[in-house]
């Protein structure tokens, strides 16, 4: 893919849709129509009209008269499309504005679109006005607009092919477009690689006649081994989110040009194991297993985000054996989830749903019988994390007695009392809630044996992870009276999507809330998870930082200056160290900076080195046998 030549180097480049994000004509068709009665009209012609040309469905210069004749703009409509248009400028331009500058002598704009509002923006991308080919506009002596300079061969059929014929360019020509008359071009025998750039706009018509098929300019820099402010274009990356994560992180994604594939569900191993083959970096919920067989097929896969506490679905052993990061939000849904808990704690000590159940039937049954205050009670947690001790402050301010236990040794928040084993908690508290985590240890960690410790008449609530509780014995505690109410968000079996079915033995029981795992569903908890997983997993892709990852040894880099970073990934055995440094000193590599961090499997090396070394010296490391993933920055 990478092109070779010894020749000048000459970039054509169209401007509606490539440098620009949109149309120059239709948005000065939209301001100039707007608020007029049939302007959504006009305007819905006039884009078809410039699809039809761009296409190749009817001739350019019958599509620009028609266009021109619908359209009924002035000078002072033109003024506020440029700054419209200056907030529109492709991205992948906007992020290459250095190799726009240095090559500007090199680049030329050849646009059926008009000068008046193609060179405020060349200009502001440090583009020469003298290479901008372009259409003009004639004007009446009120400015509005009457038509186009048709002494201008880019008025005309076949204006670029007219055009560039004159130019007589020597050197290797390719044109950056999305238009068929931007193949035409190379099909008439000016330039000698046509590349279809589709960021903004995808014409099947024309990506079938391209040489390459870009989503962005940093594609074409790389293709071309050309300065690009991204080392590996991110549109070459595939980001594939799943669950509904929220749309920040999508955003996050897409404003910095990767390949985005978004998924409202989450998908079974068969689905994964063919769709993660392409994959490098994936958003999970709690409902995507990714398993052994899953992840031994991801072969591209740099990151894992878990936009989620959990990460219990996820084999990390095998993710970090195979240099995947892996990383989650370990507080971003905390308090909601603490505030269902209480909220569902007093709905169940006061028999709230049975008595609104009984009201939407017409029964008034008024009896404070049953029915207490959580003042004074005691609650009880299994788990006390993030979630127990948020739990332990909120629930002490409405006056309880807290009591916890946690298999590891915890401080006490407050007045609440430690407790030595989970039975002890069962058999003092008045409400038992679980806020341990889904490892495998905890499967049915909560059956007969367990529900038997508890008081009579306790307050059952599992926020947690929906096997650590064994359903049939809960069903038959709550049946006989054991527990007088149960609050459960999360299930042994949850539907993997919206549309499937929920079944469960616990429907149908009185005093038991059922909710659909939306424990950490909330605004805030999704917004804080959709921003705060992707800056990690870019702060990894960008600068190898790997702050937060949970399976990673964790760096934090210094951003990247003046250097080129080597990321290397290795089998923690001893002597790596040795083997990477005989490589940079055969090599006379000169290094800026050395970062090392290792844990029980992996090894992470970070060298920044400064930029010249050869091929070779790359291979020689990647060819170390313990070499896990291997990473070049700059
Ligand atoms: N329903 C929902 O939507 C949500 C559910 N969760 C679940 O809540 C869990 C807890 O979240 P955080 O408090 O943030 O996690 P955390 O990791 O801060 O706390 C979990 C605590 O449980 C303890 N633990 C684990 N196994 C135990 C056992 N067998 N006995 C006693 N203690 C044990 C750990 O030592 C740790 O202190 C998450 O792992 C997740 O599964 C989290 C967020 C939302
Ligand atoms: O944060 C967690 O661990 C949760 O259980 C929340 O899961 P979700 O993002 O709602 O699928």
């Amino acid at each position: 893919m990478v092109v070779t030549t010894n020749e000048r180097k000459i970039f054509v480049i169209d401007f509606d849709s490539t440098v620009t994000q949109v149309e120059g004509l239709d948005e000065l068709a939209a301001i100039a129509l707007k608020g007029q009665a049939d302007g959504a009209e006009v305007v819905k012609k006039i884009k078809a009209l410039t699809d039809a040309g761009m296409s190749g469905e009817i001739s350019f210069s019958e599509a620009l008269k028609s266009r021109i004749e619908l359209l009924k703009a002035n000078k002072s409509h033109i003024e506020i499309l440029i700054d419209f248009l200056k907030t529109k400028i492709s991205d992948s331009f906007l992020r290459n504005k250095s190799f726009l500058k240095e090559y500007n002598a090199d680049i030329y704009i050849v646009s059926s679109g008009f000068k008046e509002f193609i060179l405020p923006i060349t200009q502001s991308l440090g583009l020469k006005d003298e290479n901008v080919y372009a259409n003009t506009f004639t004007f009446d002596k009120e400015g509005n607009i009457t038509g186009v300079d048709q002494s201008n061969v880019l008025a005309q059929t076949g204006g670029k092919i007219k055009l560039m014929e004159s130019l007589k360019f020597e050197g290797h020509v390719s044109v950056i477009g999305d238009g068929y008359t931007d193949f035409e071009i190379k099909k008439a025998g000016f330039a000698d690689r046509f590349y279809a750039f589709t960021e903004n706009v995808e014409r099947p018509k024309v990506v079938a006649e391209a040489d390459f098929a870009i989503k962005s300019l940093d594609e074409f820099l790389f293709y071309n081994q050309l300065p690009r402010g991204q080392s590996y274009p991110k549109s070459l990356i595939k980001v594939l989110l799943l669950e509904n994560v929220h749309q920040a992180a999508v955003e996050a994604f897409e404003s910095q040009g990767f390949d985005v594939e978004f998924h409202k569900g989450a998908m079974d191993e068969d689905e994964l194991i063919e769709k993660i083959k392409d994959v490098s970096i994936i958003g999970i919920r709690s409902k995507t297993n990714l398993t052994k067989k899953v992840l031994e097929n991801a072969d591209k896969l740099m990151a894992i985000g878990a936009f989620c506490i959990g990460t219990n679905q996820i084999d990390l052993k095998t993710a970090t054996q195979k240099g995947i990061a892996v990383f989650n939000a370990p507080y971003s849904n905390t308090r909601s989830v603490v505030e269902l808990a209480i909220g569902e704690m007093i709905m169940l000590i006061r028999k709230i749903f049975p008595k609104s159940e009984a009201m939407h039937k017409g029964i008034w049954d008024k009896s404070a019988i049953n029915s207490f205050e959580v003042r004074g009670k005691k609650l009880g947690m299994i788990g006390y994390g993030h979630i127990g001790t948020q739990l332990s402050v909120i629930g002490e301010a409405l006056g309880m007695e807290i009591y916890f236990y946690d298999i590891v040794d915890k401080m006490p928040i407050g007045n609440a009392k430690k407790c030595k084993t989970m039975q002890e908690v069962f058999e003092t508290a008045d409400v038992v809630s679980l806020h341990i985590d889904g490892r495998k240890e905890n499967t049915n960690l909560i059956g007969a044996k367990e529900f038997a410790q508890m008081k009579d008449g306790v307050i059952f609530m599992n926020l947690a992870r929906g096997p650590v509780v064994n359903i049939p014995d809960l069903v038959a505690a709550i049946k006989s009276g054991k527990i007088e109410g149960a609050g459960i968000d999360v299930f042994p079996e949850e539907p993997k999507t919206n549309s499937d079915p929920f079944v469960s033995e616990l429907m149908g029981l009185s005093n038991v809330i059922l909710s659909p795992h939306i424990g950490g569903s909330t605004e805030e908890a999704q917004q804080g998870i959709g921003t705060y997983v992707p800056e990690r997993l870019l702060e990894y892709i960008n600068n190898g930082s790997t702050t937060g990852s949970v399976n990673c040894p964790e760096v934090q880099l210094p951003l990247l200056q003046d250097s080129h970073r080597i990321l290397h990934i290795h089998r923690n055995v001893p002597g790596i160290m040795a083997k990477l440094n005989n490589i940079f000193a055969k090599h006379h590599i000169n290094i800026t900076g050395q970062y090392l961090k290792t844990n029980e499997t992996v090894g992470y090396v970070i060298v920044d080195i400064q930029k010249a070394y050869s091929r070779e010296f790359v291979q020689e490391i990647k060819a170390i046998e313990e070499t896990i993933k291997f990473r070049m920055l700059f």
